[in-house]
């Protein structure tokens, strides 16, 4: 099922019984699910099959970085599994990217490509200590660009980039971005955050949302709140 909700939960469980546990108490019509590295590297293809029989689309997070090939074949199988998204660092260069592109068109897979910017735990300090002396909104500025360029659907970046993506890129271009904090929330280790509704105001297409959901004394009144922020806009 398809959901016209930017809102994606990210499933990020120890085990495969707790994540299907969320997912069942959530709404494929009221949000996506997102299953990262933690959770895909305990269960495997398992919990692909699990979420799209209970009809969400999935975004598969894992992040691919290496060459060109290793990663147009990683992308090909995460899209032969019929997920939504998947996602590549940006940082593997434009001819990874072009080669992951060329894959999914190669065989006709329509799995939305995104590449990853600069992690949104990071700021300029973390920035500096890789040997990179632009800000975090510079770097980001220049990855996404590189994205476009080379046959992405999109990026991840956090709210705070998504206004000049937006006039840099375009609105069809996807600006997926996860470090979402409701104002009460704990930032964690999060470090360019931004509340649900002026994410959407700043331009995002698509809210990732992990421990303010899924770690809530009420996970369920924790997503209602989140919704009715997104619906008072
Ligand atoms: O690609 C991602 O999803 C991602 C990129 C990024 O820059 N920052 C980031 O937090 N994420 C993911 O988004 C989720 C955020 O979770 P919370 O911080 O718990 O809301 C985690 O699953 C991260 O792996």
């Amino acid at each position: 099922m398809s959901t016209a909700s930017p809102l994606i939960i990210a499933l990020d469980y120890t085990s495969l019984d707790a994540a299907l546990c969320m997912a069942d108490r959530l709404d494929p019509a009221r949000c996506r699910l997102k299953v990262g590295k933690e959770l895909f590297t305990r269960s495997g293809p398992d919990v692909l099959e699990a979420l799209h029989g209970r009809g969400f689309e999935v975004f598969l997070d894992l992040k691919f970085h290496d060459i060109p090939n290793t990663v147009a074949g990683a992308v090909q199988a995460a899209a032969e599994q019929g997920v939504w998204m998947v996602n590549v660092h940006a940082g593997g260069g434009r001819r990874m990217m072009e080669a992951a592109r060329a894959r999914l068109e190669q065989h006709a897979l329509s799995t939305h490509l995104i590449a990853v910017t600069v992690l949104t735990s990071m700021q300029a300090g973390d920035l500096a200590e890789v040997g990179v002396s632009a800000t975090p909104a510079e770097q980001v500025e220049r990855l996404a660009v590189l994205a476009r360029d080379s046959g992405m659907d999109g990026v991840v970046c956090s709210a705070r980039e998504a206004e000049r993506l937006r006039a840099l890129c375009g609105d069809r271009f996807l600006k997926v971005t996860p470090g979402i904090r409701p104002a009460t929330a704990d930032a964690g280790d999060q470090r360019r955050i931004m509340t649900p509704a002026a994410a959407m105001a700043a331009g995002s297409t698509h809210l990732v949302v992990g421990r303010p959901v899924t770690q809530a004394d009420d996970p369920m009144a924790a997503l209602a709140a989140i919704e009715s922020e997104l619906d008072a806009r």
